[in-house]
């Protein structure tokens, strides 16, 4: 293989360009041809595509966002725009590609191969750690250290006025943000879409452990609860409780996804990029690469799509126990 592609696709994660940056470098000391693909499958079909050289990723480790920018691309979606990128990548002599993102951008690379046959190797980047073959994925240590920052201030003032808050955290389907931030936050309940926990069950704890003395509670919200949004989940609670405590509610959002990348992400980011470009280069497609145990692992797409990583429910007891 001459010349490869790099791109970034679906919601971007801190250590998004730490992977470029292992990707270009070790293209280059392989000396194979490295582009960039601007914004994802989006900039794969209009043929926005930039050189990268070792000084095109210099000084990006430390940064979130990524440089390549990322997209969710309808066009991709339909066979025509998959053409069109076909022809793209045709035209700029563009024989392989290295893919970052989530289980969407894998799902559109293997349909890809299916129809048009670019081998693709994919780097799980993602703030939501969702993607089975891989302990972690790039960017979720970031992401649940910055909603832990905010989830300890917060705490300041539940103490300072007694209050009980909820909190939403992201993670789209899953609840593995939500899970971590509750341990390590001290929260009295984690809700996550992979366990149903009741309103009554939410209403008891917090009873339990006012009557028991606390002052003021935490209980963290994944996204994707089954028993609604964050807000709506408050109002239950709230129409449950009678007025007894004060409860405020608060959406973390967007701050989740960025920032620089705590050296955990880093690292990773750079594990993986380096391992994608040996796989790509020996031949592999269709394959993620992961980290298992510490060791770097080969996840055939089918599985990293369809096979599920289930929140331990180990983790969900852990909360109750330290909560009381
Ligand atoms: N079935 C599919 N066929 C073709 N492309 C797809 C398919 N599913 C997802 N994609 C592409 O992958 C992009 C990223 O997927 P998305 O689910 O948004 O993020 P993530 O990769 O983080 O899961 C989508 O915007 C789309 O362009
Ligand atoms: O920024 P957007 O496009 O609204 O997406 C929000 C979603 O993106 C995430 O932050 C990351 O998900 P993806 O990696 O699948 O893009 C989810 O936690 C959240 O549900």
């Amino acid at each position: 293989m001459k010349k490869i592609g790099v791109f970034t696709s679906g919601g971007d994660a801190p250590g998004m360009n730490a992977a470029i940056r292992a990707v270009v470098r070790t293209a280059i000391y392989k000396e194979v041809e490295v582009v960039g693909i601007l914004r994802g499958y989006n900039g794969m079909i209009a043929g926005n595509f930039i050189p990268l050289q070792s000084h095109s990723v210099s000084n990006i480790i430390q940064r979130g966002g990524t440089i390549l920018k990322s997209a969710r691309s309808k066009e991709f979606m339909t066979y025509e725009g998959r053409k069109k990128a076909f022809e793209q990548l045709q035209k700029a002599g563009i024989e392989g590609l290295i893919a970052i993102g989530g289980d969407g951008t894998f799902t559109g690379a293997k349909v890809f191969y299916e129809e048009f046959g670019i081998p693709t190797v994919g780097i799980p980047g993602t703030i939501d750690n969702d993607l089975y073959g891989t302990d972690y994925t790039i960017g979720y240590d970031t992401a649940i250290n910055t909603a832990l920052d905010a989830i300890d201030k917060i705490r300041d003032t539940a103490d300072s006025h007694d209050r009980l808050f909820f909190i939403e955290v992201m993670g789209r389907d899953s609840g593995y943000i939500a899970i971590a931030c509750g341990i390590a936050g001290g929260a009295e309940l984690v809700m996550v879409p992979e366990t149903l926990t009741t309103i009554e069950e939410v209403v008891q704890t917090i009873n339990q452990g006012w009557k028991r003395s606390k002052t003021s509670s935490i209980v963290v919200v994944a996204e994707g609860d089954e028993e609604g949004n964050v807000h709506e989940i408050a109002a239950k609670v709230a129409a449950r409780l009678e007025g007894k405590y004060d409860i405020r509610v608060s959406t973390l959002g967007h701050i989740q996804r960025g920032g620089s990348p705590t050296a955990r992400d880093r690292i990773l980011a750079s594990r993986l990029g380096v391992a994608a470009v040996e796989a790509l280069l020996a031949g592999k497609q269709n394959i993620m690469i992961g980290v298992v145990n510490d060791e770097i692992t080969h996840v055939p797409f089918e599985d990293a799509i369809y096979k599920e990583k289930p929140i331990r429910q180990e983790f969900i007891e852990l909360v109750r126990i330290l909560s009381i």
